[in-house]
């Protein structure tokens, strides 16, 4: 390991630098209770100057979203200079990487994944939250083909719930809704399903539906709805499109309607529709995992389990949910033990 930040000496072992995200730099680090590799989202305060508040809220979205489809945030590190977000690590990279590898995926593969997609987009919108940056490179892969949504920079909670107007128009410009980038009123739970007919299209072209260098001539193109049908694609493909893809948000498919959708549901027996609600039910805590804590940390295991209950995003709530996240691997929900000095 290299020499870490001080904050977070004795809690993780920091490695290289995996990867960076706007403002921010992500490395690989390991939490030494548990061996779980994590990704380290690093700020500095002075650099992020005014965007601060928009980590606040990316940081107030996370700590309240719990799905197997998004990046579960583990711990907030505060210093004077710098912001720690410790969060779950992908191994497996951006889906963007994964299709330009491939240069399109099978019919089949992008249901597999767009799938996961619907079911991330659902839950955060049945959380008040829309994503409104939807796109293959804030989609990322864990080591069992299962795609994790990040970057929630962005993300709005509007005040009056998800049917009150948002008017900033933001994200990426190929993935925008026609009336977002029109500078109308919109919706952001509209303009997400917009982001995903453009991903799907991405998923089984491997191109995107509205591309041009010049951005004037883009929005033109966006807000024709016209787009390239290649011959590979199925009929029902195409109708799913279609139906994500309209000009008129009004006419676009909404998430309800997706989650029982033919293409997204196609030879799913029907025990296993889309999994839109979280399988973490984080109202109860583990009995088993807060047992090994309170073993491990030497307290009475009502008292862990008050400390616990009170998810301060501190290291016991990562502690906690990297111990979870293993079990849900079945594997060993076992803490490392001080070692215990040789008498
Ligand atoms: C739009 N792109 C450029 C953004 C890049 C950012 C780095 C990513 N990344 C790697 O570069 N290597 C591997 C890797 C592994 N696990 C990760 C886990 C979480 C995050 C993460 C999560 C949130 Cl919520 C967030 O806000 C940010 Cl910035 C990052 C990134 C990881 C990662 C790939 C996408």
């Amino acid at each position: 390991p290299i020499k870490s930040y001080c904050a977070l000496d004795g809690f993780y072992e920091m490695y290289d630098t995996i990867g960076s995200g706007g403002f921010a730099k992500v490395k690989l680090g390991v939490h030494c209770l548990t061996g779980e590799k994590v990704a380290i989202k690093i700020m500095d305060k002075k650099q992020l100057g005014d965007d601060l508040p928009r980590i606040r809220l990316e940081i107030e979205a996370m700590k309240s979203l719990s799905h197997q489809n998004v990046c579960k945030l583990f711990q907030v590190i505060e210093t004077d200079a710098k912001i720690f977000m410790i969060l779950e690590y992908c191994p497996d990279g951006e889906l963007f990487d994964y299709i330009v590898e491939r240069d399109r995926l099978t019919e089949d593969e992008a249901r597999h994944f767009f799938r996961q997609i619907v079911a991330a987009v659902a839950y955060i919108h049945h959380k008040g939250f829309a994503h409104r940056d939807l796109k293959p490179e804030n989609l990322l892969l864990d080591d069992d083909q299962q795609l994790k949504l990040i970057d929630f920079g962005l993300c709005a909670k509007p005040k009056g719930g998800m049917n009150s107007h948002l008017e900033t128009c933001c994200g990426s410009p190929a993935y925008a809704a026609p009336e977002l980038i029109s500078g109308k009123c919109y919706l952001g739970s509209e303009a997400d399903i917009w982001s995903m007919g453009v991903l799907l299209y991405a998923l089984l072209c491997g191109y995107l539906p509205f591309d041009d260098d010049n951005i004037a001539v883009l929005y033109r193109k966006i807000q024709s709805g016209m787009y390239e049908k290649p011959e590979w694609l199925s009929e029902s493909s195409m109708e799913m499109l279609d139906q994500l893809l309209q000009v008129d948000p009004k006419r676009r498919i909404t998430v309800a309607q997706l989650l029982h959708h033919p293409w997204v549901t196609k030879d799913c027996n029907p025990s296993y529709n889309v999994q839109w609600e979280s399988i973490y039910q984080t109202k109860e805590l583990d009995d088993e995992c807060v047992t090994e804590m309170a073993v491990s940390i030497g307290k009475s295991r009502k008292a862990m389990h008050a400390i616990l209950s009170d998810w301060s995003y501190d290291y016991n709530t990562a502690t906690y949910l990297l111990l979870w996240k293993r079990k849900q691997l079945s594997k060993s929900v076992r803490l490392m033990r001080d070692q215990q000095s040789i008498p």
